[in-house]
């Protein structure tokens, strides 16, 4: 089985991942954070990195969608790689950052791999506006990201609204995290636990 959690940069993918993952028994796939070559020198230089990292990405994902569907085991993956594309390389794209050729060369690659691509069996949307995420992000304090543009955030956000408004990949729940604090409240953990609960049973969310 195959479950994946999805959201902007600070919405608390790593987190919930953790913690759902402690609950059901399942094993957590994280991102490509720690040793990724390109993620600091992105960050300080976009137009430069741009290509580089969503290759990068690309590749990470893909062999971690391939393990996931090679493997008999209950896993929850921390980002899809439908975000990879539909979201920071098609931002990078239409936000001018990204070349033309650059995009069309990774979009080819992306289509061609989806072809072996499953969708995961329920996707977890966490919603989140700007002061959330620019509060969860300062807290974190990772170096690479205390320059992160407010613009980049907002754009990011306007593409999860269209991506996950038009998701026909599979069933998704919805989550407004705004005020949810499940890290630390038990009680908003139990309201999510329940949701995926439900959601894992039911066709429809
Ligand atoms: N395809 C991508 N293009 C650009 N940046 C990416 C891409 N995928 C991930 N990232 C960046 O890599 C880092 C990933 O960090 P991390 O795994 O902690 O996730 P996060 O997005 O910050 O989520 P959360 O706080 O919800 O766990 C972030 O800076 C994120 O934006």
């Amino acid at each position: 089985m195959h479950i994946a959690v999805t959201g902007n940069i600070g919405a608390g993918k790593t987190s919930l991942a953790k913690k759902l993952a402690d609950h059901f028994g399942w094993e957590v796939f994280y991102e490509a954070v720690e040793g990724n070559p390109y993620l600091a020198d992105f960050y300080e230089d976009m137009p430069r990195w741009a290509f580089h990292l969503q290759l990068y990405f690309l590749k990470s994902r893909y062999e971690q969608v391939m393990q996931i569907q090679r493997s008999n085991k209950r896993i929850i993956q921390d980002r899809t790689i439908y975000e990879d594309a539909y979201i920071f390389a098609k931002n990078l794209h239409r936000s001018g950052v990204m070349s033309e050729n650059d995009y069309t060369t990774y979009k080819g690659i992306f289509d061609l791999m989806m072809s072996n691509v499953k969708a995961p069996d329920l996707t977890i949307y966490l919603k989140a506006d700007l002061p959330k995420l620019i509060s969860q992000i300062k807290k974190r304090g990772r170096d690479f990201e205390s320059n992160i543009p407010i613009e980049y955030l907002k754009d990011l956000n306007a593409h999860y609204e269209e991506f996950t408004e038009n998701y026909t990949y599979g069933k998704i729940l919805i989550l407004d995290v705004n005020d949810m604090d499940y890290l630390n409240n038990p009680d908003d953990l139990n309201i999510v636990i329940q949701k995926v609960d439900k959601a894992l049973i039911y066709e429809k969310v």
